[in-house]
């Protein structure tokens, strides 16, 4: 099965993207271009980057070509030749560049699904305007009024897929909950069979986002365009029932408010909406997509970190026993309540850096760049990979032992640029606060009403490119009969 998805992923490389690669080669640059092989036309080490992707080695596939060639080199990777960069210094570069020397621009397959107006494919003026609508919601002042309602969402997950079972399957399970905060929160569509319907879609586009762009029928790829093509006007229908009901001023309570309704109010100084129908779609679909698979990521790891690691697991429970003993029964927890989960958070962040959910950052240059005196020219891709900058030695001492410590205020800080588990820069991810909140509240939740067990101590993940653990991440749970707990009365 494997060999045929090469063979696949090979086959459409040569045949779709053999054009583009030589238009671009750079022959114009022989002398200034960086050291290292174009390897065979179009395929180039696109396989091998796939092989350490999957295999969690992306970190050591950057340090042979770094040990062979020096910190800038060239490669060709999924039809286009690239520039590898590595370092602190490196990604400052990458991630403050000006919109218009490098973009961020996806390839058509992507943004065939997720649609060309959403932010990722945007830059300059465009994208600050965008960004600015997204984070008017996402930023933490407006945020933190919310972490009652999400508390209140992983509450009713928990009674719902997680009490009255013995073995729980987390990695899908934690996928649910991360839509499911995304849907009530981001858009206001609140437990019913609305939302239900929606699931299916976004999974297929989200699928397809990731998946070899090949449109035949039956191909992930193509589910996902017909996921897209299903799911638009179910939107289209969402945002019209916000628009009325915020001209009849339906919405009493302030907390009721999400970001869809948020991006339809926000207008420019002459009165235009700032955003059109076609970028709320478009933003809405990736806000799902980028905050899906990454938040649900990072827990799953962790539930597998507390599940072995004793030491952590203790001072976790420490840390979150004294906030439950500071809550009434059945008391929602308030955003106070997470800024006290310091450690919990030293902890994420230490696994942000060991297993950063989104490895790669990949950029396109729009112009010929003069870069550590080699030419990037105009066309060619631009490469970091977080996980390598995370492993680097240099940078975090002891890189692959699991240290929360090195998040301590009083540690001494990597340079600026080294921790980019979240980006950096204009792009740095507008969805840090939501990752933080659901993150910090389901610790708080499981940990004070379970314990778990891994069924299988030696469960391994492959990166596709989101980590995805072989079978699920399959754990035995037992309630805990606690005297603390905060809500035991809800739950
Ligand atoms: C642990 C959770 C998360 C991680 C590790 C993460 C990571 C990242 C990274 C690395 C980027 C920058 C990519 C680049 O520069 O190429 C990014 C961008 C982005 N993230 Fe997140 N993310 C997380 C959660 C979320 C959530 C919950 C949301 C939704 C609210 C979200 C929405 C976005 C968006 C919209 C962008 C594009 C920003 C832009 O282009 O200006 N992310 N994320």
């Amino acid at each position: 099965m494997e060999l045929q998805i090469l063979i696949t992923v090979l086959l459409f490389l040569l045949l779709v993207l053999f054009p583009i690669f030589f238009l671009f080669r750079g022959k114009k640059y022989p002398d200034r271009l960086p050291p290292g092989s174009l390897g065979l036309p179009v395929i180039g080490q696109s396989l091998d980057l796939l092989k350490a992707l999957k295999a969690d080695k992306v970190d050591k596939w950057f340090q042979e070509g770094i040990t062979k060639h020096g910190p800038i080199w060239k490669a060709s990777l999924f039809g286009y030749p690239t520039v590898v960069l590595h370092g602190p210094i490196a990604n400052k570069f990458i991630y403050t560049c000006d919109g218009n020397i490098l973009t961020n621009t996806q390839p058509p397959s992507i943004s065939r699904i997720l649609g060309s107006k959403n932010i990722i494919e945007l830059a300059g003026h465009d994208h600050k305007r965008v960004r600015a609508a997204l984070t008017s919601f996402l930023k933490l002042d407006v945020l933190k009024q919310y972490a009652a309602k999400v508390d209140e969402e992983i509450q009713h997950h928990l009674q719902t897929h997680w009490h009255g079972q013995h073995e729980v399957q987390v990695q899908p399970l934690i996928k649910t909950l991360t839509f499911n905060v995304i849907c009530s929160l981001l858009f206001g569509i609140e437990r019913g069979p609305k939302r239900d319907k929606l699931l299916p879609h976004f999974q297929h586009m989200i699928e397809g986002v990731l998946a070899i762009p090949i449109n035949l029928p039956f191909t992930q790829f193509n589910r996902g365009i017909i996921a897209r093509t299903k799911l638009v006007p179910m939107l289209i229908d969402i945002i019209r029932e916000k628009r009325e009901a915020l001209q009849e001023q339906k919405q009493a309570n302030p907390l009721d408010k999400d970001l869809i309704t948020s991006l339809i109010s926000i207008h420019d100084d002459d009165g235009s909406p700032t955003m059109s129908d076609e970028e709320i779609i478009d933003n809405i679909i990736v806000v799902m997509v980028a905050g899906y698979d990454t938040t649900s990521v990072l827990l799953t790891f962790l539930v597998k970190l507390l599940a072995s690691n004793e030491s952590v697991y203790s001072a976790i429970v420490c840390e979150q026993e004294e906030i439950a003993k500071s809550k009434a029964p059945g008391e929602a927890l308030a955003w106070e309540d997470l800024t006290k989960m310091k450690y919990s958070w030293r902890v994420a962040s230490e696994m942000l850096r060991i297993n950063p959910p989104v490895a790669l950052a990949f950029r396109r240059a729009m112009q010929d760049i003069e870069y550590g005196g080699f030419t990037i020219p105009k066309g060619w891709q631009v490469l970091l990979s977080s996980s390598m900058t995370h492993m680097d030695n240099d940078i975090f001492q002891n890189p692959t032992l699991f240290d929360p410590t090195r998040f301590e205020k009083h540690s001494p800080q990597p340079p600026p640029f080294s921790f980019v588990a979240f980006g950096a820069g204009p792009r740095m991810c507008p969805g840090i606060e939501l990752a933080k909140m659901e993150t910090l509240a389901m610790i708080h939740r499981l940990v004070t009403h379970f314990t778990w067990e891994l069924l299988k101590e030696d469960e391994c993940f492959v990166r596709n490119p989101m980590p995805e653990f072989n079978q699920g991440l399959f754990v035995r749970i037992t309630p805990i009969k606690a005297t603390f707990m905060s809500s035991k009365a809800s739950l």
